[in-house]
């Protein structure tokens, strides 16, 4: 039976766990979270899934055969040099960390087998954009399992190693630049005299139909924008605004920083 240990358990470990106990694809008695200090948190996420906390990390990882790393990247070492002596030789690492690349895992926990994903917080309602690598010790069945468990929290998509920075530029952090537009489509549609409440309804169901419109994958989004934009309108009015802003060159510098600072942070805590 798949027994899995979450080592941390911040709000990255809680929303998969929010994700994985919705879609009964595994049992919440098979999953163990354990944290550095914070007790509260634990019994927070027993009382809220139901899963098994455990303030002892040697009692689970002894028989844990996944084993997610869902710590700070600054915390990483110190966690793989607690974790080393008690690892079943078999198990499967999962690591959520951004930036630390499988070799830096290795190099702490011997060569294993080793996935490194990036998935993002909105696993907490099943709509994580996950990407992921391996290593060349996780076995097919292992893959599986490992696809299997994801899907349960949304998409799932196999990347080379070195993509994983501009993914987690894009999609690892990408809830946070859409809670940016939010805030500000909110803020400016409120300024205009809209109720706040009513400005948020119309936005949020604004990109939810929009992105449908997207994912049907027949048009492209230029074209759909285009269909939007009468010439002398309102949508061609506001856009030449994003367009003299040079909102493209700050969503690109956007994602050139953040990427980099993946890379950075590879740097940083490589052994
Ligand atoms: N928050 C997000 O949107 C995403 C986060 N990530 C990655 O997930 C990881 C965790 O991020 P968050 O959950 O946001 O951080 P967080 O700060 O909410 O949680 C991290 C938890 O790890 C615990 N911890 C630290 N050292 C530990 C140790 N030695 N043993 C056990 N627990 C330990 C801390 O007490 C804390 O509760 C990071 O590496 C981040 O790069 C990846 C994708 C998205
Ligand atoms: O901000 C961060 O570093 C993490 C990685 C992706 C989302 N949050």
């Amino acid at each position: 039976m798949t027994k899995i240990v979450f080592v941390g358990a911040g709000a990255m470990a809680e929303a998969i766990i929010n994700g994985l106990t919705k879609s009964n694809k595994i049992s919440p008695t098979s999953i163990h979270v354990t944290n550095k200090s914070d007790v509260n948190q634990l019994n927070y996420l027993k009382q809220t899934y139901n899963v098994q906390i455990l303030c002892e990390q040697k009692e689970a990882l002894t028989k844990a055969n996944i084993v997610f790393l869902a710590m700070k990247p600054k915390d990483a070492q110190e966690a793989l040099t607690s974790l080393a002596p008690y690892l079943n030789k078999d198990a499967t690492i999962i690591s959520v960390i951004a930036g630390i690349n499988i070799q830096t895992i290795i190099n702490a926990l011997g060569n294993r087998p080793v996935a490194r994903v990036m998935p993002n917080t909105s696993a907490a309602v099943g709509m994580s954009a996950s990407a992921l690598c391996w290593n060349e010790l996780i076995t097919d069945e292992s893959k599986l399992l490992i696809i299997d468990l994801l899907e349960s929290i949304g998409s799932v998509k196999v990347v080379e190693e070195d993509d994983l920075h501009v993914v987690t530029a894009l999609s690892g952090s990408g809830p946070a630049y859409f809670y940016y537009f939010a805030e500000q489509f909110e803020s400016a549609a409120v300024q205009h005299g809209l109720d706040s409440g009513d400005a948020r309804q119309l936005f949020i169901q604004t990109m939810e139909g929009a992105a449908q419109m997207l994912k049907k994958g027949d048009v492209e989004p230029s074209e759909l924008r285009r269909r939007v934009t009468s010439p002398g309108g309102t949508t061609e009015a506001g856009l030449e605004q994003l367009m003299e802003h040079k909102v493209s060159e700050a969503i690109f510098a956007c994602i050139h920083a953040a990427e980099n600072r993946s890379r950075e942070i590879g740097k940083i805590f490589e052994t």
